[in-house]
């Protein structure tokens, strides 16, 4: 489905949501979330409206380009309207898919790839491994450039106790472990014996292995049996998308001030973008994106690291 972005600054962005949602909804579908955000669906599509301090965050999408067109048209008429004390700029970008977004181009990637400190040969022969092992599983594993982000982030919080949802085969587990502090623990979560077992091996090798408290049970249950103290001091999600809210609310609360929680794959493909991606992965990013941005525990900043990656830090 096409989508189209607009950034209309103001200084009255709030009530010009509340003025199009009110007057278009006598015809239409309009609706005010308790957070200002309005959302308008007419027959050709529909578009939400975020008012933010400073501006308006339109996103418009349609089932095509005509009718998204038509869309953009009808926000744009009336919200030009409704600013009689002023004159709105309102500039949409190009239309795009959501589904065909690209965070990085091929040759940035590359270039990120060969510009950080190299990894090591445990790493390697970890991801030669994985390929090896789980060919169609393998693009789950994350990358070598997360992976040194990984330890830098464990390291530079003196990280004592991290916590690990989604080991896969465990490169990213051996990329925290690495960055603890001497007699640091790394509680890892996941589902599957088969894929982690191909990890115990290379943690030995590099030495880590004694580190790592491998939990092999849903992650929720896992989470849920750590006491309500802060004690976390760095924890990545990397695991089943629809839980990353339920898992993200399990470790906010333990994590003590100045930790970190790390995010992956915020971006879902940049599906999380197109509200035509209705499936309950996307529905459950989409909310828990809004509400990190919003959650008064932590200071939060989305990067475009590879599916897009969320680091949060408890105030
Ligand atoms: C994207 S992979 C993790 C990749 C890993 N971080 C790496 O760097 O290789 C997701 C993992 O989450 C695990 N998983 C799925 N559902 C889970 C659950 N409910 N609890 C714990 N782990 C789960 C899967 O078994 C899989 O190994």
């Amino acid at each position: 489905m096409p989508l189209a972005t607009a950034r209309v600054t103001t200084d009255r962005p709030a009530r010009y949501v509340k003025q199009l949602v009110s007057h278009m909804g006598h015809k239409v579908t309009a609706t005010l979330a308790s957070d200002g955000r309005g959302t308008i669906t007419v027959a050709a599509g529909s578009c939400t409206l975020t008012p933010t301090p400073d501006r308006l965050e339109l996103t418009a999408t349609a089932v095509d380009a005509e009718s998204l067109t038509r869309v953009q048209d009808v926000i744009t008429r009336h919200l030009v309207r409704f600013a009689t004390r002023e004159e709105l700029s309102v500039e949409w970008s190009t239309p795009i898919d959501g589904g065909d977004l690209e965070p990085t181009a091929p040759v940035v990637e590359d270039y990120l790839l060969s510009h950080h400190t190299p990894t090591d040969p445990v790493l390697g022969e970890l991801a030669v491994a994985t390929r090896e092992a789980a060919a169609d599983a393998a693009h789950m594993q994350i990358s070598s450039d997360e992976g040194a982000l990984l330890t830098m982030l464990t390291r530079l919080t003196g990280a004592g106790f991290a916590v690990e949802v989604g080991v896969f085969t465990g490169y990213s587990t051996l990329c925290i472990a690495r960055g603890l502090t001497d007699g640091g623990r790394l509680l890892a979560c996941d589902v599957s014996e088969e894929w982690t077992a191909i990890g115990r091996p290379y943690w030995e090798r590099a030495g880590v292995a004694d580190r790592i408290d491998l939990r092999i049970a849903p992650a929720l249950e896992t989470l849920r049996a750590l006491g309500p103290e802060p004690v976390i001091d760095i924890a990545f999600i990397d695991a089943d998308k629809d839980n990353y809210p339920a898992y993200y609310e399990e470790i906010v609360t333990r994590l003590r001030p100045g930790g970190l929680v790390v995010l992956d794959n915020v971006f879902l493909g940049g599906r999380v973008l197109d509200p035509a991606y209705q499936e309950d992965r996307y529905l459950a990013m989409r909310h828990l994106n809004d509400l990190i941005a919003a959650d008064e525990r932590v200071d939060a900043v989305m990067l475009p690291v590879r599916d897009g990656l969320t680091i949060a830090r408890r105030r």
